[in-house]
């Protein structure tokens, strides 16, 4: 997945795209225009992607939509394992989590069941990521850099943290995969707005770049639009 561009398709209660076999579509659409992974959200969609796109998944279950509430728990990560996904990401926030284990564990607990299954760690800081990094997990990703009021919400990426977390999976002692002797990656990810901006991430030390809702989600695009064309 190094240098690629990885596209989370997801949509949200209510909303009429909220539909496995529709988001697996989009992702194989996003597939065939060149995305080397796809992150998606909750069981249903995870286990029809799987049967429809070979390039790794990402995989993770919404909780609510405050606090902690990307795989928060032990329990779903488990199930998000086990619809097939090569990667599971999970809350990396130093914040409690509502099983009351710590990230460590819950790390340990999955590589317990799941040894081949790597963890993505979605972070709001580099406080975060260092802690994650402690924890043990393999990916980093800036995801929710912004959403934990621990940093402002940036219009587009929050290029502090991006650079803090590059040095960071640079650091000495900071390794990658048992073995592996790359830096731990870091997966640019949340508000990447512009093929611009994504280019931006992967000069500035990005693994890869995930894309969400400037691809995926077509009310927020055409609100876009549809503001722009109000404004004029
Ligand atoms: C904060 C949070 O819950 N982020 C979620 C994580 O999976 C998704 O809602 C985002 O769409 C995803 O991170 C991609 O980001 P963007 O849609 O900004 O390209």
């Amino acid at each position: 997945m190094r240098g690629g561009l990885v596209v989370s398709c997801q949509a949200y209660p209510g909303e009429p795209m909220l539909d496995p076999r529709t988001m697996a579509q989009v992702a194989q659409a996003a597939v065939a225009g060149g995305a080397v992974g796809i992150r998606g959200k909750g069981l249903d969609d995870l286990r029809a992607m799987r049967e429809v796109v070979s390039v790794p998944i990402i995989g993770l279950v919404k909780v609510g939509d405050t606090g902690v509430y990307i795989t928060p728990t032990l329990a779903d990560c488990i199930a998000v394992a086990e619809t097939g996904c090569e990667i599971v990401a999970l809350d990396g926030t130093r914040r409690p989590r509502p099983d009351g284990l710590s990230l460590a564990e819950t790390v340990a607990g999955l590589r317990e069941r799941f040894p081949d299954v790597l963890v993505m760690a979605d972070c709001g800081s580099v406080g975060d990521a260092e802690a994650a990094l402690a924890a043990g997990v393999d990916i980093l990703g800036t995801t929710l850099a912004g959403y934990t009021g621990e940093r402002e919400k940036t219009d587009g990426p929050d290029w502090e943290v991006v650079d803090g977390m590059v040095a960071l999976a640079g650091s000495a002692g900071a390794r990658g995969p048992a073995g592996s002797d790359c830096p731990v990656p870091v997966f640019v990810e949340g508000r990447v707005h512009t093929t611009a901006q994504a280019a931006e991430a992967v000069r500035r030390g990005a693994w890869s770049v995930v894309v969400g809702t400037a691809i995926t989600h077509p009310t927020s695009i055409t609100r876009w639009f549809a503001e722009a064309v109000a404004a004029a």
